[in-house]
């Protein structure tokens, strides 16, 4: 049985709201006792941009974006990704699965509209709340996969690279960071979570020459750690791979993932604001702007 409702993700508390609105449904059911194991409830954020699907059993999260056409990262979805974030914390979710509920693409990355034209004020804005989301993201006390089902350049493999495990569905989408090829530069932290997936070789010769890799291509160097030929099989790997920790105590998992992270959070942590000085220093420049024109030109002229 799965119970299907709206709910405001601006709401605090969405994940116990949601757990409660099942049980009190379940127990309007006659015969509740023969009901499936494994009840599922759904939400989505105001804006509709996000569907979050909670596991009743496993406490697993599936979390759907959904902004149209091609989920790029503007303010304020970023911002709903966070909230949904501090929800499932909130309520302690047992795992996150992040995936697209669109077809053909995990995300296109940075929304372009929000870098081009912009003001050093609505840059700071878009800038601080992307490191915000980001962090959250990388340091979630539940374990996180990705399941890549579509095309991940530029922040879309960056989200991918901050969860603990990537599935990517094969063989026709691609994955990587291709700043360079649109003349721009990688954040560090962006590099720091390249050189933690790949290593600094892979990392570097990805990063410099802005690689788009295809799944099996992402599977070889270590940017996926499984290729799927569908995403019912990619659902099962990826609640496959959140279900061995059930049994190991959160707080050790967490810490120990910290330890692990904490380079490279704290290396943006503590330089927020010169990694924001570098970005409105970068993507103000007159010589910027005008690539970044011509690169969205060109993905209007396809
Ligand atoms: C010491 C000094 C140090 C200095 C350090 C400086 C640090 C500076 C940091 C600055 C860093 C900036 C970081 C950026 C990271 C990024 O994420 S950049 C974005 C990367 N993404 C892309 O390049 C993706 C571009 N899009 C595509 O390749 C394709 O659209 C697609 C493969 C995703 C989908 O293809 P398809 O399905 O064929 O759809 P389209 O017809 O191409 O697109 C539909 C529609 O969407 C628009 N669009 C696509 N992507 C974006 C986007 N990222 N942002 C905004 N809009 C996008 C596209 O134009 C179409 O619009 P129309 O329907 O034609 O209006």
């Amino acid at each position: 049985m799965i119970i299907s409702f709206h709910y405001n993700i601006g709401n605090q508390g969405i994940f116990h709201n949601s757990i409660m609105f099942v049980k009190k449904a379940l127990f309007a059911v006659p015969n509740s006792k023969s009901l499936p194991i494994g009840l599922v409830a759904r939400f989505s954020s105001a804006t509709g941009d996000i569907g979050v699907t909670v596991n009743d059993k496993t406490g697993v999260a599936t979390v759907k974006l959904q902004r149209a056409p091609v989920n790029s990262l503007n303010t304020g979805f970023l911002k709903n990704i966070e909230s949904t974030l501090d929800s499932l914390e909130k309520e302690k979710a047992r795992g996150l699965i992040l995936t697209s509920g669109l077809p053909k693409i995990f995300t296109a990355g940075l929304d372009i509209l929000e870098l081009y034209n912009c003001t050093t004020e609505s840059l700071t804005t878009f800038w601080t709340q992307l490191q915000s989301t980001w962090l959250k993201l990388h340091a979630t006390s539940f374990p996180s996969v990705a399941l890549i089902n579509g095309h991940a350049p530029g922040a879309g493999c960056q989200l991918a690279m901050s969860c603990e495990y990537r599935i990517m569905l094969g063989p026709k989408y691609t994955i990587g960071l291709n700043e360079t090829k649109m003349g721009i530069i990688a954040p560090f932290w962006f590099v720091d979570t390249m050189i933690d997936t790949l290593g600094p070789r892979q990392a570097e010769l990805a990063l410099t020459s802005g690689k788009l890799f295809t799944s099996s291509e992402a599977l070889k160097v270590g940017l996926i750690d499984e290729e799927v030929g569908s995403e019912e099989e990619g659902v099962a790997k990826a609640e496959a791979f959140l279900s061995q920790y059930a049994t190991i105590p959160g707080t050790a998992r967490k810490l120990t993932k910290l330890m692990i992270r904490e380079k490279t959070i704290s290396n943006l942590v503590k330089n927020k604001d010169k990694d924001l000085k570098n970005v409105i220093d970068l993507i103000t420049s007159a010589q910027v702007q005008k690539g970044l024109g011509l690169y969205l030109q060109s993905l209007k002229k396809k």
